[in-house]
């Protein structure tokens, strides 16, 4: 069974509901239509019921639920609470209002107030305007003060990993993060590779450079990010800094990295910045054809995922069953 198969399976199990906003987007559509009729998940469309209507055409959208934003009567209750929730950051009734009758804020407010359990957008958007709204609105889960997303790579024909499948982090959120902020986005990462994938986590910490091969502030960024990641999760298999062939290839990392016993059998890759985390995801998905599901994030209290505007519905689809997946936790 493949990753995604077992990603399915496993969010058919308990019914989640999934908003998904972009909803006259054909990708989007496409993909919810694929998400009710194969059973991932109760998938509800926010936006201009007309219109989304208009858009699908011909897809078959009679497993799925349209909420017209305009017409709900839940509008004016989640302008309340998003007011009452913002107005110490200057947030007016008024502004509220106008803001709910945006279908990404609506669906946030429905995943806020526990009438939808995820919600998924940035087919569309840009990651920005996906995920400040998450961070303002839904916030941090208790115990974490660090939101930050990765990709789940799904690579075909390929032995590195778990068998071709790999966590990368943080390809999506975090611009240039500290080695504090890097040491935790790779716990975390380590985590989620364990709770959701069911792998047991190998964490590799990318640079330039291996064990001390150049020196600069970037490659010391990771060392100390490696120390405190060692030091913090002690009972992590964690190790760095190491470029990514030494992370990967057992016969690379005899060379480069000898004595590590996470180099050569890596599946978890945490990028030092978001230039070598995002260009290093499309490289993989573009050039190595893998399948690329994310960017998801982790650390929210509630589970808001975003995706590429160069997505495509069928990644849509796979990231429906993991954000199912993320809401049973
Ligand atoms: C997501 C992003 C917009 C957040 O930007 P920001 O400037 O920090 O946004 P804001 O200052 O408005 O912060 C919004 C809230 O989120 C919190 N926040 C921001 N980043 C956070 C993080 N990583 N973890 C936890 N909380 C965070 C802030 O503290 C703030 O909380 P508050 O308003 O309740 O005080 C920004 O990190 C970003 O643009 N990242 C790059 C996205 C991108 O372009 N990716 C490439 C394509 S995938
Ligand atoms: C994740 C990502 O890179 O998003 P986009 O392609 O929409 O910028």
């Amino acid at each position: 069974m493949t990753f995604i198969e077992q990603m399915k399976r496993k969010a058919k199990l308990n019914q989640k509901t999934i908003v998904l906003p972009e909803s006259t987007d054909l990708r989007v559509l496409t993909a919810v239509s694929e998400a009710a009729k194969e059973g991932l998940a109760k998938v509800v469309l926010t936006g201009r019921k007309a219109e989304i209507l208009q858009a699908a055409g011909d897809i078959d959208l009679s497993q799925v639920t349209i909420i017209d934003v305009a017409e709900s009567d839940k509008r004016e209750a989640y302008s309340q609470a998003f007011y009452e929730l913002r107005k110490s950051k200057g947030m007016t009734i008024e502004k509220a209002r106008e803001l709910l009758l945006d279908p990404v804020y609506f669906g946030m407010m429905m995943v806020k107030l526990e009438d939808a359990d995820g919600l998924i957008s940035g087919a569309v958007h840009s990651t920005a305007d996906t995920l400040r709204p998450a961070l303002q609105i839904i916030k941090t889960a208790p115990g974490t003060s660090l939101v930050s997303s990765f990709f789940v790579m799904a690579i075909p024909d390929c032995d590195y990993g778990a068998n071709g499948v790999l966590l990368f982090s943080d390809c999506g959120l975090n611009e240039n993060p500290n080695a504090e902020q890097l040491s935790d986005i790779a716990i975390s990462s380590a985590h989620t590779m364990k709770n959701l994938l069911g792998i047991t986590p190998v964490v590799a910490m990318l640079s330039y450079s291996s064990y001390g091969s150049a020196k600069s502030e970037m490659t010391e960024k990771v060392v100390k990010a490696t120390a405190l990641a060692k030091q913090k999760a002690p009972e992590l298999e964690i190790d760095g800094e190491l470029q990514v062939d030494a992370a990967l290839v057992e016969r690379t990392a005899k060379l480069k990295a000898p004595g590590s016993t996470v180099a050569g059998r890596a599946n978890v890759l945490i990028f030092p910045d978001l230039n070598t985390g995002n260009i290093g995801y499309k490289l993989v998905e573009r050039l190595g054809k893998a399948q690329a599901y994310g960017p998801i994030t982790q650390g929210l209290a509630k589970p808001i995922n975003d995706l590429s505007r160069g997505c495509k519905a069928e990644d849509i689809v796979g990231v429906i069953a993991i954000t199912a997946i993320q809401a049973q936790a």
